[in-house]
């Protein structure tokens, strides 16, 4: 165990919480203990994630990301909260971008170029609704690993969710990081209990995050046709969180597919923690908006962490 103290602060994107950590030099030996420790709500910072800052060159996957985009200086080293790495994190990318802004290593203006497990990510200030302070990110291309066979089914997956009677069909959904996505009612969705890892048949072979979702509609936002979705989330190394960003991605785009020709391109969804627009862009790519916000900084006592 490392010990000495460790500055953290904390921030979150529609109530997905994590414990950020500046490690510009790749100094500290980021375990999965100290993850777990830093994550755990009871004996630790608490957070469904931790995200370090690192430089790019500091490590072989962000080396692969500079050879894309050589400003891609800053890397997100994505961790879940059991410790286990994630390609990709939605939510995490514009808590990452919000916290770079404060440590004073993007300046806020035009476009941040990162790098991810899932490849550069960029990212921009947006406003959102009611002119808050959103940004917004492309999130690379979306794909259906089932292909077209799954598009035309609408599913190449069965989920058991517990407090759910029987089992449902989903859509298997790739952001990078691995998503099934399935359907249900209103009431369906509210009694769905989370609290357990619903069972995916086949088993995906890395795990998978898995939304449920309820299509609401459409509706028109200032003056364009968007589409809505109200959504829950078991995320794959962490439990039932409050909002998901490739989540939100997944199922977005799922509900998209099963409308057919002539769906909308922008969908809002609507998720325990807020909302977060995700637009279909033309070449086969997703963007993804919404809030990111910092709370709190503190100096964690390492040898105090973790302590039973
Ligand atoms: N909450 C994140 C996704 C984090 C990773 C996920 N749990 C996984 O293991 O793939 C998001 O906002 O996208």
């Amino acid at each position: 165990m490392t010990s000495g103290t460790l500055r953290v602060t904390k921030g979150h994107g529609t109530q997905n919480d994590f414990v950020l950590l500046d490690d510009r030099e790749g100094a500290l030996d980021l375990t999965d203990a100290l993850v777990r420790d830093l994550a755990d709500r009871r004996a630790g910072v608490g957070g469904d994630g931790v995200i370090r800052v690192v430089a790019s060159e500091s490590l072989p996957e962000g080396a692969a990301a500079l050879r894309d985009e050589p400003s891609a200086e800053w890397f997100m080293d994505y961790r879940n909260s059991d410790g286990s790495i994630a390609e990709m994190c939605g939510n995490g990318v514009r808590v990452f971008a919000a916290y770079l802004e404060h440590l004073g290593l993007w300046g806020g203006s035009g476009e941040l170029a990162l790098g991810t497990r899932a490849g550069v990510r960029r990212v921009r200030r947006v406003e959102g609704p009611d002119g808050a302070a959103w940004y917004a990110v492309t999130m690379g291309r979306w794909t259906l690993p089932g292909g077209p066979d799954a598009l035309a089914a609408g599913y190449d997956a069965e989920v058991q969710v517990s407090g759910l009677d029987v089992v449902r069909p989903a859509l298997s959904v790739d952001v990078g990081n691995p998503h099934t996505v399935l359907a249900l009612r209103d009431d369906e969705l509210d009694g769905a209990d989370l609290s357990r890892e619903p069972l995916v048949v086949p088993v995906p072979p890395h795990g998978t995050n898995v939304e449920l979702v309820v299509p609401l509609g459409e509706q028109e936002v200032d003056g364009r046709v968007v589409g809505r979705v109200r959504m829950r989330v078991h995320e794959r190394g962490v439990g039932e969180t409050r909002s998901c960003g490739t989540g939100a991605v997944a199922a977005a785009m799922a509900v998209r597919a099963w409308a057919g020709a002539g769906a909308p391109d922008v969908w809002l969804v609507d998720v325990p923690g807020g909302t977060v627009r995700v637009t279909a862009l033309p070449d086969g790519e997703a963007e993804l908006a919404g809030p990111a916000v910092l709370v709190a900084e503190a100096q964690v006592d390492l040898d105090a962490l973790g302590v039973r």
